[in-house]
């Protein structure tokens, strides 16, 4: 059962409603006006011994305005299949996907066209770029599609080839670029229709991890620019824990949690989802305000520290100040204490082990 853990006021840009994506010969049977009249977890099996893959199972999620909302999960899980749901190249079976609270699964194909050319914008892992087109040429090629002159063109273009850093390399073909300036083309096309909404598909996991970790930055550094409301696909939770505001970690076609990367290290809902938070350094996600215990005796000599300081800096604090800090939450007020003791015994806790995940 999908589990929302977070509870964010953020207007809503885009919003997935009860998805399903089933491939097979005669998706239609399964669904009328109604909806469905069984279970979803019955009707996906009974899907399966008919034939049918049940891809999106129920899938329900809002992206908020200006959001990084990461989706995770095994190969095969579906990750693909919901953002192409969302993006409307392929067609879900049953549910709704609201764009400003408008369906898009309603829209005729030629307001499709049109919402995918002014307010969509799409990276994929192998770049996509047209090989004898220049660099300037590829991130034109959308504005040539929505019929803007040469002249607005090519000054939206270059404005986000140098957005991208790649000014000066605009005459170059993509064959004469790395992977990682490739896919700067990429992102800067995309881009170059100034979209509402931008889906990114494992865009940085053919690159060489020196590489990607320079793009993580670089799309961080974007977005702080932009603002757009994003919905990214990654295998690794380590990028997902770099750039994601929320994510949810789908299995066999279904969501399984939604939360904030330290909801899910922190509380995740089953051993799957541990499992994909297990490589991370606690340290790294777990927040002063998530180790407090009750204060002992006077505290009115101890320093105080954010509940928002995360455990590797809260280290550092403790190594000068070893009979332990007081941290405030956001109003300023006390939660209470930590000790180095406190701390290990926290650590400890979380870090007992995880059974695996067979998928
Ligand atoms: N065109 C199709 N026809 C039939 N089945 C499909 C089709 N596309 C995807 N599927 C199936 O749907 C399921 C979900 O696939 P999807 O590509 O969405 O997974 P994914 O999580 O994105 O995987 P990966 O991480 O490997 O890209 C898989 O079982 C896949 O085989």
């Amino acid at each position: 059962m999908e589990q929302d853990t977070t509870d964010s006021p953020r207007a809503v840009k885009l919003s997935c409603r009860n998805l399903w994506k089933v491939y097979g010969a005669n998706p239609e049977y399964y669904f009328d006006a109604a909806g469905y009249q069984i279970d979803t977890e019955n009707l996906a099996k009974r899907m399966r011994s008919e034939a049918h893959i049940p891809a999106a199972i129920d899938v329900s999620f809002d992206v908020h305005v200006g959001e990084i909302f990461v989706i995770m999960g095994l190969s095969g899980s579906g990750k693909s299949t919901v953002v192409r749901c969302l993006s409307r190249l392929v067609d879900a079976s049953y549910g709704q996907v609201l764009l400003d609270g408008e369906n898009l699964l309603d829209k005729s194909d030629k307001e499709l066209i049109d919402i995918r050319r002014h307010k969509m914008g799409m990276v994929f892992q192998n770049f996509g770029l047209l090989p004898h087109l220049t660099v300037l040429e590829n991130v034109a090629f959308p504005l040539r599609l929505q019929g803007l002159s040469q002249a607005e063109q090519r000054e939206r273009a270059e404005r986000v080839i140098n957005l991208v850093d790649l000014t000066g390399r605009e005459d170059a073909f993509p064959g004469q670029l790395s992977g990682g300036q490739q896919q700067r083309v990429g992102i800067a096309r995309s881009l170059a229709v100034e979209p509402d909404v931008w889906f990114l598909d494992e865009p940085f996991s053919a690159l060489d991890p020196l590489i990607r970790r320079q793009m993580q930055d670089e799309f961080l550094r974007i977005q702080q620019v932009l603002h757009k409301s994003i919905v990214f696909i990654t295998h690794d939770f380590l990028e997902a824990l770099r750039i994601a505001d929320r994510m949810a970690i789908m299995r066999d076609g279904k969501v399984v949690q939604i939360g904030t990367p330290e909801d899910l290290i922190l509380n995740p809902v089953d051993d799957y989802v541990a499992q994909f938070t297990s490589e991370v350094p606690r340290i790294r996600v777990l927040r002063a305000k998530a180790c407090v215990v009750p204060a002992e005796g006077d505290t009115s000599a101890m320093v105080h520290v954010s509940g928002d300081l995360v455990v590797e800096a809260l280290i550092s604090e403790l190594s000068h100040n070893p009979s332990g800090v007081v941290v405030d939450g956001a109003d300023g007020q006390p939660l209470g204490v930590v000790t180095p003791v406190s701390l290990i015994k926290t650590l400890a806790a979380l870090d007992a082990p995880q059974p695996s995940v067979s998928a």
